[in-house]
């Protein structure tokens, strides 16, 4: 199944220069939707796997469901102020200004095998600082999987040269 056939690219969205890669088509067909989550969830074997993490919003879209296939559990990070318990924070800089990611301070418990999953690997920063998270809660990062990679960003070479397997299913 061709999965590039289910990506809308919009130029000039949400400014001038960048082509925005919306996965909603893919969502909207239950085939396509169905092959993507099978696709990620391949990346790894069930076994390898305690907890799913992933980032607000898109990251929960796919992630919730490849938890399910993969029998672990499923842990969001959220945009500030949003989780009601004591949280750990990460803030990370962006193309312009900075943005900051928190999880629960008790979400991933000392060894516990993570797969971090999220629609689309840009600049990498939003991933790197899920990662920083994880592993100060003592968990160990044992795979990051999209659905789309921008490959002229080369967050991917920059991840793998720190030792994280990286996966997507498609390229851009
Ligand atoms: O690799 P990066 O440069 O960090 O960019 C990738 C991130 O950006 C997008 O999320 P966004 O922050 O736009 O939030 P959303 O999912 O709520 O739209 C995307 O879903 C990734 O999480
Ligand atoms: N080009 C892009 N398309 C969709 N989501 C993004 N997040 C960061 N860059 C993006």
């Amino acid at each position: 199944m061709d999965l590039e056939k289910y990506v809308a690219s919009i130029p000039g969205f949400p400014k001038e220069g960048i082509i925005f890669r919306d996965v909603t088509p893919m969502l909207q067909d239950a085939e396509a939707f169905k092959e993507s989550v099978k696709q990620l969830a391949g990346f790894v074997k069930s076994e390898d796997v305690d907890v799913v993490v992933g980032p607000e919003s898109r990251g929960f879209i796919f992630g919730c469901p490849v938890a399910l296939e993969l029998n672990a559990g499923f842990v969001p990070v959220r945009k500030p102020g949003k989780l009601p318990r004591e949280v750990v924070s990460c803030k990370y800089d962006l193309e312009y200004g900075s943005n900051e990611i928190q999880m629960h301070k008790d979400s991933i418990k000392k060894g516990q095998k993570v797969f971090i999953v999220d629609d689309l690997l840009a600049t990498g920063g939003t991933v790197e600082a899920a990662i920083k998270l994880v592993e100060e809660m003592g968990g160990e990062v044992v795979g990051l999987a999209f659905v789309i990679e921008l490959v002229d960003l080369k967050a991917k070479e920059k991840l793998e040269s720190q030792g994280y397997k990286v996966y997507s299913i498609l390229q851009y």
